[in-house]
């Protein structure tokens, strides 16, 4: 046998060792999760039979019932409602709560935007004493204080920004009871590194006063997580310290190995483990075909933000490198849309300064790199862009995961074009199994049928379910055609054979020129389908997920370039033996340009005039409340878009109606404005009405109208 041979087979049998390995991975995470959920059945059937036995009635809940009745069940609905606004439980929500009040240590696995922050602010408000929140930057702990401000919950953070005064309280707070504290927040580094906070958290805990520990983000405890952060491995320290301290760790992200570390690191080994699906229902999914010309996609973007997004609706466009990232937003600026750039090479104070403006929706978009990243608190984020593809699947569910966490309709989509592949897998190649991770979410970008959701479930090892419609490939309605592009992978195969065999090499752009060359001097049948320049990219990319070819890198003293080379299975495809299918869309011309580009999208429903109204108006109280450091607290903490779609619905005019659908607290604080708007918007609408049906009644004397007072 030749060398080429055997390494070609040797190739064949590790890649189909490596598939296997996969699937005993996603089996055995199954058989772990079965055998907890059967531990789970037989306690819960067993107690069952106990309390059909027993004559008196006696609680149906066990350790791992935790969505049963419990005492605290009306305080905390009343709580729930009244203080923080929230019609009824998420999925999950009530059982982890339950939990924690129940004094059990917790991990809980939830999609961004589940709403893990309930689930230990609600037990901080019902439990007695302080809660300790620990979380990793600045400015989401800002945010959840003012936030939590603004629902009249005294909440706190004890940071390197606090001030002396505030810093007083709180030790007075953990010392002695005095004062009203009832969450407090603080980074990681206060534990570590702060004796005096320690010694005066001893005491509270001493006096029966630290209610509980909440470690939000918890994936940062983990190296094998995407986030490391150093000062999160001593957090440890905590259950230690404090064993009989119920906690709470929580993370939108942890894979089984980062899980078991979590659990490890911070000394949780009996804790009740909450994991909920990856899934975004609300999220609509979908790839464009990215044009090779930079100005038509800025304008492309543009107008799917200007035409779907018309009343200042938030969203973010994450490009690839800084300088793109500068010029993209100038360029939606001239275009009419106020976007601001971010990334790291900016001081922060100008980021916070962008950030703060995106915040409180005065400017629209955020045109950032990866480093606009984790502290991204904001709920009612519409729209995600990637001007460029992520570098891996995980990267860009948490970057597109940014949409829609308020739980509303809001949409995915990644710009793509297989010439933007070599851009990135330059940066990834030496990363450990960075390729691997890239080829992934560029298979997910070239796939013209399968669904995007599945992709992820797939790759995060969850069982499949049902996108509804909510991903350009299931909702589409596109003719694809299916090219045999056998030939021409033979072609690109000998051209790169030819190139190797003068120890040339071509990149990806060079080797569409040099098929081209030959493809045109070269006699065709009537079956050889000429490929258009996009397409010979689609091809060469997929034979590079197919290991027909490969890349390989050359460093330059600036750059690193990527090459296109033979891959391990390049001779079954010169011999012809292998069938290479090519999808190709059919574009009919209502499919492309300006706005939608599908028609298909998100099932949203624009902004009505009355929602504007309240958008308006909540941007105003926003800017006009503040919080306990005198900062102004964004407009989501007014009145969140669930609450505003509400209002819109329902057009509540009496303080009572208006309670029933934003609790009291809110009630108090902004009611009075609340309701004159409503107020005169329904006036306004009557007199509308009214004139047209006067208009009418003139024009057509003999028609009897009957008109609504609703308008909408
Ligand atoms: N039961 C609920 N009903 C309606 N809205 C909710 C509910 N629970 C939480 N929310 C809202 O959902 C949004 C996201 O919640 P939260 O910030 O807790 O998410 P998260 O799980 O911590 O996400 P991330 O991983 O991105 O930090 C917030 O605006 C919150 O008020
Ligand atoms: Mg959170």
């Amino acid at each position: 046998m030749e060398d080429e041979n055997i390494e070609e087979e040797l190739f064949l049998v590790e890649s189909q060792l490596h598939d296997i390995q996969g699937q005993i991975k996603t089996l055995l995470d199954r058989q772990e999760e079965l055998y907890e959920r059967q531990s789970q059945l037989k306690a819960l059937l067993e107690v069952s039979k106990m309390s059909r036995n027993k004559s008196n009635y006696e609680s149906s809940v066990t350790l791992e019932d935790w969505s049963g009745s419990f005492p605290w069940d009306s305080q905390a609905d009343d709580t729930r409602f009244n203080v923080f606004g929230i019609t009824s439980y998420r999925s999950n929500q009530r059982e982890i709560i339950n939990t924690v009040m129940s004094g059990k240590d917790v991990l809980v696995i939830m999609a961004a935007g589940g709403g893990k922050s309930l689930c230990y602010q609600l037990p901080a408000v019902l439990r007695n004493g302080i809660a300790l929140v620990v979380s990793p930057l600045l400015s989401l702990i800002q945010d959840q204080v003012m936030g939590l401000a603004a629902l009249g919950i005294p909440a706190y953070m004890l940071t390197s920004t606090t001030n002396k005064e505030v810093e007083k309280f709180i030790y007075r707070a953990l010392d002695k009871g005095e004062g009203e504290l009832k969450i407090l927040y603080v980074t990681p580094e206060k534990i570590s590194k702060s004796k005096r906070f320690m010694s005066k958290l001893e005491k509270c805990h001493h006096a029966g006063r630290l209610s509980l520990i909440a470690v939000d983000e918890a994936h940062c405890c983990s190296q094998w997580g995407h986030d490391f952060r150093p000062d999160y491995k001593n957090l440890g320290i905590l259950k230690i310290q404090f064993p009989s301290v119920p906690m709470i760790a929580l993370t939108a992200t942890a894979t089984s190995k980062v899980q078991m570390d979590l659990i490890e690191m911070l000394h949780i080994p009996k804790c009740v483990k909450f994991v909920s699906t990856v899934n975004r229902p609300n999220l609509f999914y979908k790839v464009y075909e990215k044009s090779p010309v930079g100005k038509v996609v800025i304008d492309e973007i543009a107008n799917f933000i200007s035409e779907s997004y018309p009343n200042n609706e938030s969203g973010i466009v994450y490009c690839f490198s800084r300088r793109e990232c500068e010029q993209v937003a100038k360029e939606l600026c001239n275009r009419g849309i106020w976007a601001e750039h971010y990334h790291a090479d900016m001081d922060i104070i100008a980021r916070e300064k962008i950030h703060m403006r995106w915040s409180q929706g005065k400017s629209q978009v955020i045109v950032g790199t990866v480093a606009f990243g984790m502290g991204i608190n904001k709920p009612d984020v519409r729209f995600v862009i990637h001007h460029s593809l992520s570098k891996s699947m995980e990267t860009y569910y948490q970057e597109s995961g940014r949409a829609g966490r308020d739980g509303l309709p809001s949409e995915c989509v990644l710009y793509y074009r297989p010439g933007d592949v070599p851009r990135q897998s330059s940066m990834v190649f030496y990363e450990n199994c960075g390729l691997q991770n890239l080829y992934d979410i560029v298979r997910y970008c070239q796939s013209k049928r399968s669904c995007r959701r599945g992709a992820f479930f797939q790759h995060f090892g969850e069982a499949l379910q049902d996108c509804n419609g909510m991903c350009d490939n299931c909702a589409s309605s596109i003719e694809l055609k299916e090219i045999d592009a056998t030939h021409h992978t033979k072609i690109v195969v000998s051209v790169l054979r030819d190139l190797q065999l003068n120890d040339q090499r071509a990149t990806l752009l060079q080797l569409v020129d040099k098929f081209k060359a030959k493809w045109k001097g070269l006699g065709h049948s009537n079956n050889d389908v000429d490929l258009k320049r996009e397409e010979i990219e689609q091809l060469i990319v997929q034979l590079i997920l197919d290991h027909v070819l490969k890349e390989e890198f050359q460093h330059t003293a600036y750059s690193t370039n990527a090459y296109v080379t033979l891959g391990p299975l390049w001779k079954p495809a010169l011999q012809g033996n292998r069938l290479v299918k090519l999808e190709i869309a059919v574009e009919s011309s209502q499919d492309r340009g300006g706005g939608g580009k599908s028609s298909k999208g998100a099932k949203r429903s624009r902004m009505s005039d009355l929602e504007a109204k309240l958008d308006k108006l909540r941007r105003e109280l926003s800017s006009s409340s503040s919080s306990n450091g005198g900062i102004s607290i964004f407009p989501h903490a007014v009145l969140s878009s669930e609450q505003i779609s509400l209002l819109s619905c329902q057009k509540p005019t009496t303080e009572a109606e208006l309670e029933k659908v934003i609790g009291k607290v809110k009630m108090e604080k902004y009611g009075g404005r609340i309701i004159e708007l409503m107020r005169s918007h329904v006036m306004d609408a009557r007199a509308g009405n009214g004139a047209d049906a006067n208009k009418r009644n003139k024009k057509d004397k003999d028609v009897v109208c009957v008109e609504s007072s609703d308008e909408e």
